[in-house]
């Protein structure tokens, strides 16, 4: 069996182009979405990631502003700079590049962003709201698989998920997501304490990828048919690694590779949650 790729790369592209008519039609109303990003320090990829975004509002006509802060900013200096996006009119949402460099506080730094202007639904609030189910901004990468999945005819209602990583931006909200009446998927979610690793993804409809951990997921580990999403990436010197051993393509049923995957679904959520704003004012 060969998978059949969940393109993420095609999927954004359609994505950008229902967005841009949507924001065509907001400027009739006399509403420009801008986005705002915050990034701190050198981390190359974190630097990639921030002009994929700027590029990507270039193309669907959303304004785009950019703080870019010396690796040594304090915690206030940082958060001078939110203040000041919090208040300015022409940013309507933003974000803050994570990771942060180690000295800051990650967690008080999202706390300060306003909830309302809060793009990548990473706010207490509105993970509080992810929580209770009320409507609220979503993570873009958890948002961005079950997307892709849905786009791809992907049996979500009753299937076994299971998901490896318990991180804030991706392994927990994506639990709390398909567990969602609408998406009624039953979730395993793994992590280092998990015993036996293989077992739990053997037994899996849908996996998830998304420990950082190069070639964690085996080809042997996998049900045949099974869905088999790559969110992993790590840096080596031969290049970006993702968590899936490239073998698993013979034996999933579908898969979103890394890269091409659930990346570009990161970028094409967050001009959604910015343009869904936007459109809610
Ligand atoms: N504030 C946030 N920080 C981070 C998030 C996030 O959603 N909000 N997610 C990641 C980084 N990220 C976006 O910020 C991101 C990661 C990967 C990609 C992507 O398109 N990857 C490519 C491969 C990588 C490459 O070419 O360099 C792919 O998978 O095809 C986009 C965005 C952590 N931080």
């Amino acid at each position: 069996m060969t998978a059949t790729i969940l393109d993420g790369k095609a999927t954004r592209n359609a994505i950008f182009s229902d967005l841009s008519v949507r924001v065509r039609a907001l400027a009739d109303r006399g509403v420009v979405p801008g986005l705002g990003t915050v990034l701190v320090g050198d981390d190359p990829g974190s630097h990639s990631y921030v002009r994929g975004k700027h590029n990507a509002c270039a193309k669907v006509g959303i304004t785009s502003i950019r703080r870019d802060l010396p690796a040594d900013t304090t915690q206030e200096q940082l958060h001078e700079v939110i203040d000041e996006l919090n208040a300015d009119p022409a940013c309507t949402g933003y974000l803050i590049q994570l990771p942060l460099p180690g000295h800051l506080d990650a967690g008080a730094a999202l706390a300060r962003v306003d909830p309302a202007k809060d793009s990548d639904g990473l706010h207490p609030m509105n993970l509080g709201k992810l929580v209770l189910g009320e409507r609220g901004p979503l993570p873009c990468t958890p948002l961005g698989i079950i997307e892709l999945l849905k786009r791809y005819d992907v049996p979500l209602a009753g299937a076994n998920v299971t998901v490896v990583g318990r991180g804030v931006t991706v392994g927990r909200p994506l639990g709390l997501l398909l567990t969602r009446r609408s998406e009624n998927a039953t979730v395993t979610l793994c992590h280092t304490g998990t015993k036996d690793l293989a077992a739990e993804v053997c037994r899996a409809d849908i996996v998830v990828a998304a420990a950082g951990n190069p070639a964690l997921i085996t080809p042997d580990m996998v049900k045949p048919g099974a869905a088999v999403l790559d969110v992993g990436i790590t840096r080596t010197d031969e290049g970006l690694v993702g968590d899936v051993h490239p073998g698993v393509r013979d034996v999933a049923g579908w898969l979103a590779p890394m890269p091409g995957g659930v990346g570009p679904m990161t970028i094409a959520m967050l001009l959604t949650n910015t343009v869904l704003a936007a459109e809610r004012t």
